[in-house]
């Protein structure tokens, strides 16, 4: 309190802020309590909420007029703080860089998630979703299924698959399961990091057993990452024309490649080295596949809890494919209004990236507050979809919520599963498109039971939403 910063920190409401240690004593608890904690915080003390320790300012907020001011402009795309702990895996990548880098790579990067492109990958997750039905298919006597495990595995093949044009060969099959438990193993290392004082100063955290655990871990998913260039780079180099025939036919522009090949392109111009790819490559496996899995996971739980939900979602597949069995097209995808919806609403009850954050450079008025320059602002994504305000019953799974008529009056930034403004997910319509044609492609030939409840979900806040314990399903053949 004895210079401006900490001055006006101090008249934003919060938690009690003691000398050095600010609030991070609240928060030395375990993962489940952690979540549980962090929710109280808005209801207690408003939609401006003031946390810190030592020099570090953070301010959560909670309501979508701030949250337009922060997301909507391209001045405040700065990330510090906990991104930087990502660093050591994703170096600077789309997800953790910024400014001029952050610019120039979304510039190059959007291109590979253009309509057409998705066109392209459809096949590759109608592929995809006929493998992991094989596996439903032999599930369909047992008890329950431990759907979380099923899934990662189809969202990560289907990433390498299409973005990565990689096909997941034995070797890369194998190292996938260490994959798994090394990113589950460091988001519990970040989330211990954001909230314990030693850990998340970088000097004292150097010589933890977390680092050096950390250290561990990049090891295997920087090798993961770097086997699965290697295989594309020589499939380019045995078939050179993949990357000199990247014409739109109709533009004869540049742009139909997909994203590691648009990266190897650009290195071969000159434009970004090894290590770059890797960074990029790292941050799409990751962001690609993990997120899309827990959706798809909560949603299935969720579908099995809500038989007439259930119901009418298999009504609409009637409705489109009448008694035939086959695959479905783009077009059909299209016609999915109802599972839209619901997808939506799952997305709004178990938002995978429940937290993201900026680093402001400059005063900014939020609330009625001056928050000082210097400061990161947190948004809970999962806190703002539960606002009574904005969702009244915000626990029940009412998909209608997203029918064009009860959507026109909603504040645009009242919804944001996916971000919003200029640093939004790049991979959205992937995202949809993948999740679209996974449940409906499993209803259309399964029943879902409840085994896991819903109310029974023990949250944890990890690099994305996780339920504690495993999260179970029954597949009855329909
Ligand atoms: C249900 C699935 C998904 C959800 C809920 C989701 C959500 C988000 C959110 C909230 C952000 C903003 C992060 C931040 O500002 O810190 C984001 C960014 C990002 N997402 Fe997604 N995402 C999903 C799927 C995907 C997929 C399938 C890909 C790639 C294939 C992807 C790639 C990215 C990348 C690279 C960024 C960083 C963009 C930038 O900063 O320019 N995401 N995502």
């Amino acid at each position: 309190r004895f210079c401006r910063r900490g001055r006006l920190r101090a008249k934003v409401p919060g938690p009690t802020y003691w000398p050095l240690v600010g609030n991070t004593l609240e928060t030395l608890i375990p993962h489940d309590k952690l979540f549980i904690y962090l929710r109280t915080l808005n209801k207690k003390y408003g939609d401006v909420v003031g946390f810190g320790a030592l020099d570090i300012v953070a301010i959560n907020i909670y309501n979508p007029n701030d949250i337009e001011k922060i997301l909507s402009s391209t001045k405040y795309i700065e990330k510090q703080q906990p991104y930087t702990f990502l660093r050591g895996w994703l170096g600077e990548g789309l997800l953790t860089s910024y400014g001029k880098k952050w610019q120039r790579r979304r510039k190059l990067l959007t291109p590979a998630f253009h309509f057409n492109i998705l066109r392209r990958f459809f096949r590759t997750f109608e592929e995809e979703t006929e493998e992991l039905l094989k596996k439903v298919e032999a599930e369909v006597s047992n008890e329950r299924t431990d759907i979380g495990k099923l899934i990662s595995n189809m969202t990560l093949k289907a990433v390498c698959k299409t973005a990565m044009g990689t096909s997941m060969n034995e070797g890369i099959q194998a190292l996938s399961a260490k994959y798994f438990d090394a990113i589950q193993n460091l988001g519990a290392i970040l989330v211990r990091r954001i909230c314990t004082l030693w850990l998340f100063v970088d000097f004292t955290y150097q010589f933890t057993s977390y680092a050096r655990k950390e250290q561990k871990i990049l090891k295997d998913l920087h090798g993961f990452t770097r086997d699965v260039i290697r295989q594309r780079k020589t499939y380019l180099k045995q078939n050179p024309s993949i990357l000199n025939l990247d014409y739109d036919d109709e533009t004869n522009k540049k742009g139909r490649l997909a994203m590691l090949d648009l990266l190897i392109q650009n290195q071969n111009e000159g434009g970004i080295d090894d290590e770059e790819i890797r960074e990029e490559v790292d941050t799409f496996m990751f962001r690609g596949h993990d997120t899309t899995s827990m959706a798809l996971t909560f949603f299935i739980m969720r579908l099995a809890d809500e038989p007439q939900i259930q119901e009418k979602i298999y009504q609409e597949m009637k409705s489109i494919f009448g008694d035939s069995d086959r695959p479905a097209t783009m077009e059909d995808i299209k016609e999915m209004k109802y599972l839209e919806c619901c997808i939506k609403e799952s997305l709004r009850i178990y938002p995978s990236v429940h937290y993201i954050a900026r680093y402001v450079t400059e005063d900014v008025e939020l609330g009625g507050y001056t928050v000082p320059a210097n400061s990161i602002i947190q948004i809970h994504i999962y806190d703002l979809h539960r606002r009574e305000d904005l969702y009244p019953e915000p626990e029940r799974f009412v998909p209608e919520r997203f029918s064009p008529e009860n959507c026109v009056n909603r504040h645009p930034y009242a919804y944001i599963p996916f971000s919003a403004g200029p640093r939004n997910c790049i991979g959205q319509k992937f995202a949809m498109l993948e999740m679209k044609t996974l449940v409906s492609s499993i209803l259309r030939k399964y029943r879902l039971e409840p085994v896991t409840r819903h109310k029974d979900i023990v949250f944890v806040s990890e690099l994305v939403l996780r339920s504690r314990d495993p999260i179970y399903v029954k597949f009855c053949s329909r």
